[in-house]
């Protein structure tokens, strides 16, 4: 299947979810939540758990879902990889918060970098 086919397969299949998360709204509402439990109670909320075992054992959790993510992409599990993707950006976002990172200046990188090949970026970096 071309590139396209399968762009517009996947959109047209994102298109058809019930809340159609075509954006990254999902990830500025989870962040939201992750952010409003700062301070909750670790027994009630796992989220204010991981803050209170501190930031090197959240990222631990970021490259532990990482590595899973990997050996169900590696296995070929599509939606065992979903459900691992979904739990390290999950992890990745209250490594953000820990640290006081606002997810903006995530998507300013990534907006900054539309339209540059990485190719052409890594060339620019010998010159
Ligand atoms: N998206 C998630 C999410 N994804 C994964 N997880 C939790 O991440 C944990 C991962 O399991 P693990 O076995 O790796 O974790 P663990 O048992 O702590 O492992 P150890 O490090 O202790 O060995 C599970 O408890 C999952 O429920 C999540 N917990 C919360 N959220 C979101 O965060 C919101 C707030 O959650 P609370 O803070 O719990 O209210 C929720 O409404 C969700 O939207």
């Amino acid at each position: 299947m071309g590139d396209k086919k399968a762009v517009e397969k996947a959109a047209e299949k994102a298109a058809a979810l019930p809340s159609a998360p075509l954006s990254a709204d999902v990830l500025d509402r989870l962040f939201t939540t992750v952010l409003a439990r700062k301070g909750a109670d670790p027994e009630t909320s796992y989220t204010a758990k991981l803050y209170s075992r501190g930031t090197a054992k959240i990222a631990q959790k970021v490259g532990e879902e990482a590595v899973e993510a990997i050996l169900e992409a590696v296995r070929g599990d599509k939606a065992a990889l979903a459900a691992e993707s979904a739990d390290l950006l999950y992890h990745l976002l209250v490594l953000w918060a820990d640290l006081g990172l606002d997810p903006a200046e995530v998507w300013s990188k990534l907006a900054q970098r539309e339209g540059t090949s990485g190719i052409d970026e890594k060339k620019s970096r010998k010159a």
